[in-house]
């Protein structure tokens, strides 16, 4: 049996679910579930603090994981990404009170808080400063404010709790991070792993793509394919109207009404988007 860690809470543990549950898996029926049993898909879940996924993959005791990138490199764990799963994002970033600090090097001597230490040593080590690292667990932001240290380092999603706290972002990002999906370093997938791999990446591609369907002039046909050329080829058809054809392709969602405008113009009718809830490409 395939044996997956999902973030039991916090900003990942929705998302990583509902991901799931759109790939076909049975997920935990109540929040405080430890583990959830898909057997129809041979596969069990195991619901774990996000920070101690990686320690768990990399012991080899569980075969996949999902938590966030920066974790994965604030753990310096054995475990590696083998697929990104665009939700989740977020940047890491130094802040301060205004005006003192602008770029890493001014941290020279200077106290940091943070909750990923392996992070910030590495970003101080990697721009030759030397800097006191505080570790806290979280609500990093208060530290300035009472003392504790002369700038943090910590997840920026909105920027709302630096604003609150009156520090403001200051030098270079440390990383970007997002959701992924992570095995030991250096393990050989098998088929099940990839089997959960393509369901995944299924899951990915109908979030982004939508299908698109028309009818074109015949004539129109080649301009219109190139405005819609689809992941493969589009689809043609017939149409029982003389000179007239149906196609069919897949397009990305971001930019579906900008073609349909395009579309439009070209003489294109009929034109209908709809929503794709699952694929393998
Ligand atoms: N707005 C956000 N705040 C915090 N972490 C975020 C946010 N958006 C994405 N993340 C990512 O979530 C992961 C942090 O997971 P964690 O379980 O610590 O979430 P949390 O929201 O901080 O929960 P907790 O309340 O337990 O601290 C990191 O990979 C981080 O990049
Ligand atoms: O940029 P924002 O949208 O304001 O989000 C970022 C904040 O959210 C997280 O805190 P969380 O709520 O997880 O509390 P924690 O610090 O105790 O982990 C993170 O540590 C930042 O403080
Ligand atoms: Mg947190």
């Amino acid at each position: 049996m395939l044996r997956i860690a999902v973030p039991n809470k916090g900003s990942l543990s929705e998302a990583a679910t509902q991901m799931l549950v759109e790939a076909g898996y049975r997920q935990r029926r109540a929040a405080r579930d430890l583990t959830a049993t898909d057997t129809a898909n041979d596969v069990q879940f195991f619901y774990l603090r996000p920070r101690d996924i990686a320690t768990y993959v990399a012991s080899g005791d569980l075969d996949l994981g999902i938590t966030g990138r920066d974790l994965l490199v604030d753990s310096a764990a054995e475990a590696e990404e083998t697929m990104a799963l665009g939700f989740g994002g977020s940047t890491f970033r130094y802040a301060c009170r205004p005006g003192t600090a602008s770029t890493v090097t001014d941290l020279e001597g200077k106290r940091i808080a943070t909750s990923f230490t392996g992070v910030v040593r590495a970003n101080l080590a990697a721009n030759g400063v030397s800097a006191t690292v505080v570790h806290l667990d979280g609500a990093v932001e208060n530290a300035v404010g009472l003392g504790v240290a002369d700038a943090v380092a910590d997840v920026v999603s909105t920027g709302a709790t630096l604003r609150q706290a009156g520090l403001e972002i200051f030098g270079e990002p440390l990383m970007e991070s997002e959701a992924i999906l992570i095995r030991r370093r250096g393990g050989s997938s098998n088929g099940a792993q990839d089997q959960l791999l393509r369901r995944l990446h299924g899951v990915m591609v109908a979030r982004s793509y939508v299908m698109l369907a028309y009818d074109v002039l015949a004539e129109d046909l080649e301009r219109a394919c190139a405005l819609t050329p689809g992941i493969e080829s589009p689809t043609i058809s017939p149409l029982h109207r003389e000179g007239w054809v149906a196609v069919q392709s897949m397009t990305e969602r971001a930019e579906v009404h900008r073609i349909m405008d395009d579309l439009y113009e070209l003489g294109a009718r009929g034109i209908l988007v709809t929503d794709i809830h699952a694929c393998r490409i």
